[in-house]
């Protein structure tokens, strides 16, 4: 049986916090603000892995009122998606994402956010597909407040 899930996230910027995105540290003047690492373009493709399962979402076993959480390397994560799947005897066929930013850059970067992800998900890198966009200038993310992601996932048994 195949089955799909999306997952949609989006964090605000917050000054002298590092930016997170993929499991790695992307240079710029700041950072997204969260109870974990905020690392969106990760929690979007933990939520479609989720939905995929039709497990609840991230917040059920990640509570933002969990204090022992905090800072959390949201690759682990996507480590307990990855448990989750196997628990319920599927493997992740594939995730696919598009980040929506107005900067910085991060395409120069997807190679080793994929490597990051795929490690965490047990998959190949060939299996994690990250896209990015601007959004134009226009909204929160045009005027650059915030970030978001969203994100599909395929399951098989
Ligand atoms: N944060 C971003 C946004 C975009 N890119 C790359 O730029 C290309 C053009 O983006 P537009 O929004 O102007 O269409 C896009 O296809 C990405 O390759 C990026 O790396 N980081
Ligand atoms: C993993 C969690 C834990 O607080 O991370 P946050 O940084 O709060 O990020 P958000 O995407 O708002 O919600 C997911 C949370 O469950």
């Amino acid at each position: 049986m195949n089955r799909v899930g999306i997952g949609y996230d989006v964090h605000p910027f917050e000054e002298g916090r590092p930016l997170i995105l993929g499991g790695i540290e992307i240079p710029h003047i700041r950072g997204l603000k969260g109870h974990s690492d905020a690392d969106v373009l990760c929690h979007a493709i933990a939520d479609a892995i989720l939905g995929s399962l039709g497990l609840p979402d991230i917040g059920f076993y990640f509570p933002p009122t969990d204090a022992s959480i905090e800072g959390i390397c949201s690759l682990r994560i996507l480590e307990k998606c990855a448990e989750l799947a196997q628990e319920k005897g599927y493997v992740i066929t594939n995730v696919d994402s598009t980040l929506i930013a107005e900067a910085p850059k991060v395409m120069k970067h997807a190679a080793a956010m994929k490597d990051k992800i795929a490690e965490a998900l047990r998959i190949q890198p060939d299996q994690v597909g990250i896209k990015a966009t601007t959004n134009e200038r226009m909204g929160f993310v045009g005027r650059e407040e915030g970030m978001a992601a969203m994100a599909v996932a395929c399951v098989e048994k």
